[in-house]
């Protein structure tokens, strides 16, 4: 009888894997962090190798934890930071470069060129996405320009791209399945998220073969199975994936329009369902598909903040006045402000709703009196006023003023960035029981796919809060305090000259 399903979430600094039982509850959860290469100002990479040294470790690890036997389960869902781009050898599966990351910056160049040639209207809507470095089309482009021989190997057709989603269930299936899903795909800016189609005229603006491209599956659905030698014997479906941000949305339960959830992790991604309509933002958010389930695809508004739970780990890291993340909750209500500091994480540029691949970082208002507990307190509230501006933006762009904002990741844990937030949007923040629901968006498509879950409504029967917060503060404080974000992020943009 297979009792459960096993998630593999490939996140941005940690690879982990988590298995669920038919109520939706956390079995058993395993996680390692991995290896951020900054080998330049603004680039970012990671080992394709150890991603799935990573997340294949954790995958056996969290079933050897409580004695679970592969057999037992009934299908594995894959989600993953997405863009993150990966090339690698058809015929060796080796990668022909490190993965650049999403954050990664290198490619601001290939996105002016873009712009100087007018491409920019038709990739907004064709795509729903923005001219970016963000997206991963632009970092494909540059490995084939940059690594010397690739270009010579893609046009043979002895190359394969694919974004993280695509490289671990090539591995899982040892080198037998080269897909990706609707969610992922429209992440690339290679996508025609109308038509459901890889853009011919981008593939050719980009100069990138057709033939390094993975073939395109709903996100719920069986691309193949588990290798015998990956999970000792079991041949394990593979039955779903979603670029973790869309997985977050069908782990929330988002499914009907107008639904919006916030996903507070490295970055801070707010996306709200919209249905069966590609509608386009005036405001700076981005058009993307949601999933493909049930023989069609859903679109979503997203709002995709670069740096939130990051900033967090900056403090730990670099500047070291923090010695774990939590510590951030207790030093932030030491202090009754944050004494006029302001603190704009735009470490990779800032995304949505600004999209300057040239602003920096900024601490703006420092005074003699200022102290570590401001400037942690100051960094709290940046994830707050960021999601503010995409607020904003959404409920402007969908005509849609939410009552409540569904919110889950890592830095959801902090009550005072959960009471901060609520205050600051004057909406009330809802924290499920569950909040790692990116994990169980996947395992929900996974175990829809192979009969585990009967449909969506069992599905959004198992969500409960487990706490909401209401903001407590006045109107003419909230107007203040924001004010002063939006004077601080004028200082931080088209900071960064190109060389
Ligand atoms: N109590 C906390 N307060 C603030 N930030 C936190 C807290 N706990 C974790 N974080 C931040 O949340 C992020 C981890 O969340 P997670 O959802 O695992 O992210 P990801 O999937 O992007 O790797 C880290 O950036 C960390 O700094
Ligand atoms: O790894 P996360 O959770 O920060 O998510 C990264 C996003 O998918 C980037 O678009």
């Amino acid at each position: 009888m297979k009792k459960y399903i096993m998630a593999l979430d490939q996140g941005t600094t940690s690879s982990r894997s988590i298995i669920f039982d038919h109520d939706g509850n956390v079995v058993a959860t395993s996680q390692k962090e991995f290896t951020q290469i900054y080998p330049k100002a603004g680039w970012v990479e990671h080992d394709p190798m150890e991603i799935w040294g990573t997340q294949s470790g954790v995958a056996r690890e969290v079933l050897e934890k409580k004695g679970i036997k592969p057999s037992e389960i009934a299908g594995i869902g894959i989600t993953n930071q997405r863009e993150t781009t990966v090339v690698w050898e058809k015929s060796t599966g080796k990668p022909v470069y490190n993965a650049i990351v999403w954050q990664c910056r290198r490619t601001a160049n290939i996105c002016d060129d873009l712009k100087r040639r007018g491409l920019e209207e038709y990739i907004r809507n064709n795509t729903g996405l923005v001219v970016d470095a963000y997206f991963s089309g632009t970092k494909v482009k540059w490995i084939l320009d940059n690594v010397e021989g690739a270009r010579e190997k893609a046009e043979k057709g002895e190359l394969l791209f694919g974004n993280i989603d695509t490289w671990l269930i090539w591995n899982l299936t040892r080198g037998k399945v080269h897909v990706t899903d609707y969610s992922n795909a429209s992440r690339t800016m290679l996508f025609n998220i109308k038509e459901l189609k890889w853009d011919e005229k981008i593939l050719k603006e980009l100069d990138i073969p057709t033939s390094m491209l993975p073939e395109v599956k709903p996100s719920s659905y069986v691309y193949g199975h588990t290798d015998h030698e990956t999970f000792g014997g079991a041949d394990i479906p593979i039955s779903g994936a979603a670029g973790d941000q869309q997985a977050a949305l069908f782990g929330q339960a988002c499914f009907e329009p107008g639904m919006a959830k916030n996903t507070y992790g490295t970055g801070c991604f707010m996306l709200m369902n919209t249905g069966d309509k590609f509608v386009p933002s005036k405001n700076g958010l981005l058009t993307t598909l949601a999933w493909g389930v049930d023989g069609k695809v859903e679109y979503a508004l997203e709002g995709s903040i670069f740096v939130a739970g990051a900033s967090v780990q900056w403090l730990r890291d670099e500047l070291k006045i923090i010695r774990d993340a939590g510590e951030t909750e207790y030093l932030a209500t030491k202090v009754q402000d944050s004494n006029g500091v302001y603190v704009v994480p735009a470490f990779v540029g800032m995304g949505a709703p600004y999209w300057d691949m040239y602003a920096r970082g900024t601490i703006v208002g420092l005074t003699r009196g200022a102290k570590a507990e401001h400037l942690v307190r100051a960094t709290l509230e940046s994830i707050a006023y960021q999601t503010r501006d995409v607020l904003e933006a959404m409920q402007d762009d969908s005509g849609i003023n939410l009552q409540a904002l569904k919110v889950d990741g890592g830095a959801v844990a902090n009550n005072f960035l959960m009471q901060f937030q609520s205050d600051i949007l004057n909406v009330d923040v809802d924290r499920p029981m569950i909040t790692e629901t990116t994990a169980l968006g996947a395992a929900y498509l996974a175990g829809l796919a192979v009969g585990f879950w009967s449909d969506k409504s069992e599905i959004a029967n198992k969500w409960s809060v487990d706490r909401s917060f209401t903001s407590t503060m006045e109107e003419n404080k909230r107007a203040k305090l924001y004010k002063g974000w939006k004077r601080a992020v004028e200082r931080s943009m088209n900071w960064e000259e190109e060389e």
